[in-house]
């Protein structure tokens, strides 16, 4: 049989990786897919750019529309990123007949549903599992192999770059900017790396994974979005000192009146398995009523970790390619017309415990008068620890842990705390979940 022609727009890490893993695994991924799958033509914006790839037998091109509009291909990974031109060109390759595979989370949270409408009409695939938690499998465990499930909630560290400072940050007290810069280099972060450190990265990655989950449309403007700027070294050593780790993480759980749906950085018990999950590593624990709590673990980012799954779902397309499109495994694994209208929750109703870190005038009657405002608020305080001022100072850092609460009890006892003339700087909140 003919080779199966494909067409890569972007040859940067993920692109690179691509074709290093399907140039050195060729021969195995042919008898898997049942045919042998080539890529016959690059879109490269700088064809004279060093690569990580050896592009021999490659056709580069310098207009991405020579690859979607080739007759000869079959499938088109698109792995430039951003939501412009590879909105254009996946609903061009689309139009044309083109199966699509793709790594890019943000395209597929924000245009999703016109993508995949797309997508049915005109009887082709759009496959990405890179998107999500790179080289871990986690949106064929969600759509197929939990598919017996009612899933009850999630919870993932689904960004590689955040995890990866956290835990310099942690391990060898590193400078954030300093990791940053160096997670860069390795070809983690996105093309701008505040969608890494602001939490939008995981929150595109948090719609597609919510979406999968509890069959309900992809929504992200309905998460609840926060980044790990604001953690000092200090939280990250109070929090050790109380037996937790802090972990960016992305949060699902379904409600009886809706859905839970956030990305924030988050107090861990030290000894759960996601509160030792290091560096660019990601982890997904998903608890569904008849399997229980289910943990999936690997590289979240990186050249051929990514490539893994990119390759992986250009097997699925190529696999399946001759099946009735109307009896392939749904985009988003629920049937389009079968999504349920389960809300998002606001986050004031959001139920979840918290770390809050104060800095504090050293006087008597602070603690009692902080204790007093989350008892009228019924906010039960699990621990609490008083630091001694440093030499020359006068204030000292004052750090409470709460029982579960609702969010908006939460933050009115905030608003008071914030108030008080003893409070001598913002307070900093972090909330805490036990994973149960
Ligand atoms: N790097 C990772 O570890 C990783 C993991 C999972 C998913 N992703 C996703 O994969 C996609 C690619 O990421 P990458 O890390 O390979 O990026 P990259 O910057 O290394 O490569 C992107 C490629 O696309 C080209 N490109 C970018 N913007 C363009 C534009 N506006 N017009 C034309 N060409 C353009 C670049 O020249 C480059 O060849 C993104 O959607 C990213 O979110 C990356
Ligand atoms: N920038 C992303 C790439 C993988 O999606 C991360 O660090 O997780
Ligand atoms: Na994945």
């Amino acid at each position: 049989m003919e080779p199966v022609k494909v067409g890569l727009l972007g040859l940067g890490t993920v692109g690179g990786g691509t074709v290093n893993v399907l140039a050195r695994n060729g021969e195995e991924i042919a008898r898997r897919a049942g045919r042998a799958l080539v890529i016959a033509k690059a879109f490269t914006r700088s064809p004279d750019k060093p690569r990580i790839c050896d592009l021999s037998g490659i056709e580069q091109v310098t207009d991405p529309w020579q690859v979607v509009n080739d007759p000869q291909i079959a499938i088109v990974a698109e792995l430039i990123g951003g939501t412009d031109i590879a909105r254009e060109l996946v609903l061009g390759a689309i139009e044309r007949g083109k199966h699509v595979v793709t790594a890019n989370k943000a395209l597929i949270a924000l245009h999703g549903n016109e993508i995949f409408a797309r997508a049915s009409e005109k009887g082709v695939m759009v496959a990405f599992e890179a998107a999500v938690a790179g080289g871990i499998p986690i949106i064929k465990v969600l759509r197929e192999g939990l598919a017996g499930n009612r899933i009850e909630w999630l919870a993932g560290i689904i960004n590689g770059t955040g995890n990866f400072i956290l835990t310099a940050m942690r391990d060898q007290g590193r400078d954030f900017d300093d990791v940053l810069a160096e997670a860069q280099r390795l070809g983690y972060a996105e093309a701008d790396p505040t969608f890494d450190v602001e939490g939008i990265d995981a929150a595109h990655k948090l719609t597609i994974l919510a979406a999968i989950a509890f069959g309900i449309p992809l929504q992200f403007d309905k998460v609840y979005t926060e980044g790990i700027t604001r953690i000092t070294q200090e939280d990250v050593r109070y929090a050790e000192e109380l037996g937790y780790r802090i972990k960016h993480l992305g949060i699902a759980r379904r409600r009886e009146n809706g859905v839970e749906l956030r990305v924030h950085p988050c107090l861990v018990p030290a000894r759960r398995l996601l509160a030792n999950v290091d560096g660019v590593m990601n982890a997904v624990v998903v608890k569904g009523d008849a399997v229980g709590p289910t943990l999936y673990y690997g590289p979240g980012a990186g050249a051929e970790p990514t490539a893994s799954a990119v390759v992986a779902d250009l097997v699925d397309v190529v696999r399946t390619m001759t099946a009735d499109p109307e009896n392939r495994v749904p985009h988003l694994a629920f049937q389009p017309d079968a999504l349920s209208d389960l809300p998002p929750l606001p986050m004031a109703a959001v139920e979840t415990a918290y770390y809050l870190r104060l800095r504090v005038a050293d006087r008597p009657g602070v603690l009692a008068d902080v204790a007093r405002i989350l008892a009228d608020e019924n906010i039960s305080i699990e621990a609490v620890i008083q630091k001694e001022p440093q030499p020359g100072q006068t204030d000292v850092p004052l750090i409470f842990l709460t029982h579960r609460v609702r969010e908006q009890a939460f933050d009115a006892a905030l608003a008071r705390i914030t108030a008080l003339d003893s409070v001598k700087a913002p307070p900093y909140r972090i909330r805490l979940e036990t994973l149960e």
